[in-house]
């Protein structure tokens, strides 16, 4: 892994994979001008300009606030404040059935995020979507989920969860009875590259969020992504919520490992009620591009070959393959069973809920057998090549026992990996416009 990467640049007020050039760009220019006379006059005369530019773009929004103005696309987006913005969230968050929920979404751009937005739209609940657009994968992706949020009423925000005045505004104008925390530096393997992004998102934002949800008046109740892989090492299987958790494998794992002890902190000492769900390799329609079945799939299509990782003595990897209406279903029914937050005013009025749940498909399949699925469903041989599992976080294998998700939940998983990806495949091939045949990319 390129280590120069793990520079001040990569670290997060931006964190994703595309790295900005713009001000390395200015500070040749700058540098080039720098001691003649006739360019000092040059750099104020221009200084002032954009001065005065700038305050014409910016102005005071309702709270007191100062926010570029609507339609300024700058690198600070904080357009968010003002009276079209707070009629926009006060609409999305309307409830259309009687006692519906009203829930913020983070990461409402993301995959799950998109998917859980549209499930609580369609039943009636109210909603706002909070999405910082990263570049993690292709933001593309992510407008174009925004862009059927928006059709069905909901409201995306962009802003970042570490943004505590965004939050605090957002809780000031709604009374959310839920959060359901789904903005997250996702991937196993990026963390290597990148892990400042991970410390920004899965620690210093979540640490932001409970913080938000702590002061609201009433405090919501908070639904949140864990994941699989706080498992790490563990060998018993399948892995159950008793099982040990203090081996991860990556920093990824590390910090959605440390967000468990965050929640509980917050549970125990504020009263927020707060269940983590443990999502097993989540796929399927409007997906993650750097998933393995995501990516296997371009490569597929475009005759490019695929890197398969093998375990020790040449053992097939496996994951337990979780389809997204399933989870959908999961994320859904811990909202419903969610129980009232009991803090308010800073102080604990009783014993707060505190759940984690795993949501898997309990049967894993090897990644083998998932290229084999996507072969016979693109019609296409895929061009194999075997590699030695590097050391970059993977685990061999993971495996669910959800029966305390089904008692507790009643959530029963019941798509398979053939008929889930059929339907990605599906989707792929509709999305970017490909009908399965080489010839035709
Ligand atoms: O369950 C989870 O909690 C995690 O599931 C996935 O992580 P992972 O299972 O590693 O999913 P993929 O990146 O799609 O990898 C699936 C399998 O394919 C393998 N793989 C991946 C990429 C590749 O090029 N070749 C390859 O053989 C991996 O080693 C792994 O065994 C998500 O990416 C994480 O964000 C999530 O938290």
């Amino acid at each position: 892994m390129p280590q120069s990467n793990m520079n001040q640049d990569n670290f997060p007020s931006t964190p994703g994979k595309v790295k900005m050039e713009r001000s390395n760009y200015f500070g040749r220019v700058v540098n080039r001008w720098h001691g003649s006379s006739s360019a000092r006059l040059f750099g104020f005369s221009v200084g002032l300009f954009m001065l005065t530019a700038f305050v014409f773009l910016m102005r005071l929004n309702t709270s007191g606030e100062w926010n570029f103005g609507d339609g300024f696309v700058g690198p600070v987006q904080a357009k968010w404040g003002d009276l079209v913005w707070q009629r926009r969230v006060r609409q999305s968050c309307h409830a259309k059935r009687d006692d519906g929920l009203v829930v913020l979404v983070t990461g409402a751009a993301g995959f799950v995020g998109s998917h859980v937005s549209l499930a609580l739209k369609a039943r009636g609940d109210g909603l706002v979507g909070l999405d910082n657009f990263n570049n993690y994968y292709d933001p593309s992706l992510k407008r174009a989920r925004q862009a059927l949020l928006e059709k069905q009423g909901v409201f995306v925000i962009e802003g970042d969860i570490n943004d505590a005045a965004l939050l605090k505004k957002l809780f000031e104008l709604i009374t959310f009875t839920h959060v359901m925390h789904l903005a997250a530096q996702a991937g196993v393997r990026y963390a290597l590259e990148n892990p400042g992004s991970y410390v920004h998102s899965n620690i210093a934002g979540l640490v932001t969020l409970l913080e938000a949800c702590v002061k609201a008046d009433p405090q919501p109740a908070v639904v949140w992504a864990s994941s699989s892989s706080v498992y790490g090492l563990n060998t018993h299987v399948p892995f159950s919520e008793s099982d040990r958790t203090d081996q991860p494998a990556s920093l990824y794992a590390a910090t959605k490992k440390a967000g468990e002890e965050f929640a509980h902190t917050y549970n125990h000492i504020h009263g927020l009620s707060i269940t983590g769900l443990r999502f097993f390799t989540v796929y399927g329609p409007w997906g993650r591009p750097d998933m393995a079945y995501f990516s296997f799939t371009r490569d597929i299509l475009r005759g490019k070959p695929i890197t398969i990782y093998q375990g020790a003595n040449r053992v097939d990897l496996a994951r337990d393959f979780t389809y997204i209406d399933d989870i959908v279903k999961g994320c859904v029914a811990s909202l419903d069973t969610a129980e009232k937050s009991t803090g308010s005013g800073g102080k604990k009025r009783g014993k707060a809920q505190f759940r984690i749940f795993n949501l898997g498909n309990t049967a894993p399949v090897t990644v083998p057998n998932l290229v084999a699925i996507l072969e016979k469903h693109l019609k296409l041989k895929a061009k194999k090549d075997l590699v030695k599992m590097p050391r970059n976080g993977d685990v061999p294998f993971t495996h669910a026992n959800v029966t305390l998700a089904r008692r507790e939940l009643g959530y029963d998983p019941t798509t398979d990996l053939a008929t889930g990806l059929k339907k990605f495949v599906k989707w792929y091939q509709n999305y970017y416009g490909v009908s399965g045949s080489r010839r035709t990319m």
